[in-house]
């Protein structure tokens, strides 16, 4: 068995994976962390009351009281690589899915891992569709450098553009040739109408109540135009991956980026 911890527990994603870990034949849920959480235990709530699975609003109480193998992180941009290293320097290998991450804090968390010979996985995007797609844009990027990223989500996130957009880039980026897009005299008559601009690549983010997670990649070139398009319509999407990812990190001895790395 897996022993499983679940940061973020109480979130819309922890709440998703917290129920992905406890159905799990090989995995067992060993405790839960957040910070404003008023249970003792997840047997004080409804759908948990057979269980006994303690509820920890500090990480460094957790890691005093429980063994575990995984941590399961579905938090927030601000906390997430302050979790990450915590659950690297204690050796328990971390299976992040919180967006928001800079090049320089991957980069830093990939050293943390290797000295400490601990595996790991940040995924931007654990669905499986959604990691198709990537890898599909970055295909389409070689024939098509004309491209811009189309990122649209619920209303409540915290972070723009999403985790999944900056990896699209920076993996088209790798193949992608060198081109400013667009009219070079063009004049954005609002700020932002344009999007962001990540390497001549331009990103727009959409926030509308009744999203989950979608994005399109959109590429144009002489008289025609290819779309490849991802749509996550439920939460549930990103577990098969959350779920490939715990059991993966736990043979690993270091971190690494992007679910692609696992398939
Ligand atoms: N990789 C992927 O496939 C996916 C990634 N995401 C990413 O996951 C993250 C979470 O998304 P979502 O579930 O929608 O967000 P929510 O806001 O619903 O959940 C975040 C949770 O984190 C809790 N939290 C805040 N600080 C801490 C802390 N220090 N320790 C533990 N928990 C804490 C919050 O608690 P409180 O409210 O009490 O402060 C909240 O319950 C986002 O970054 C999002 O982009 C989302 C979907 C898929
Ligand atoms: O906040 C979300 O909901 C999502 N966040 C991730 C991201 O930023 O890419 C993954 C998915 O798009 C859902």
């Amino acid at each position: 068995m897996i022993k499983i911890v679940v940061a973020g527990f109480k979130g819309r994603m922890g709440a998703t994976a917290t129920k992905m870990v406890i159905e799990h034949e090989r995995f067992e849920l060993v405790g839960v962390l957040d910070p404003h959480a008023q249970e003792k235990n997840l047997s004080e709530i409804s759908d948990y009351q057979e269980l006994n699975v303690p509820v920890f609003k500090e990480k460094e109480t957790l890691v005093k009281s429980v063994v575990a193998d995984a941590w399961i992180d579905f938090t927030i941009p601000k906390v997430a690589y302050e979790n990450t290293y915590f659950a690297l320097e204690n050796k328990i290998a971390p299976v992040v899915g919180t967006t928001g991450f800079t090049e320089e804090q991957v980069a830093s968390l990939i050293k943390l891992s290797k000295a400490q010979k601990t595996g790991g996985l940040i995924a931007p995007n654990f669905a499986i569709g959604a990691v198709l797609m990537m890898e599909f844009a970055t295909k389409a990027v070689q024939y098509f450098p004309d491209v811009e990223i189309i990122e649209l989500h619920h209303d409540n996130k915290l972070d723009a553009p999403s985790g999944t957009a900056v990896k699209t880039a920076e993996m088209m980026e790798e193949v992608r040739a060198k081109k400013a897009q667009g009219n070079p005299d063009e004049k954005e008559t609002i700020k932002g109408a344009r999007g962001a601009d990540y390497e001549g690549m331009r990103i727009h983010s959409v926030r509308l109540p009744g999203l989950i997670a979608h994005q399109q990649v959109q590429f144009g070139g002489t008289g025609e135009g290819l779309t490849i398009r991802h749509d996550s319509y439920d939460r549930a999407s990103f577990m098969s991956g959350v779920a490939l990812g715990c059991e993966k990190v736990v043979e690993l001895k270091e971190l690494v980026y992007g679910l692609e790395n696992l398939l």
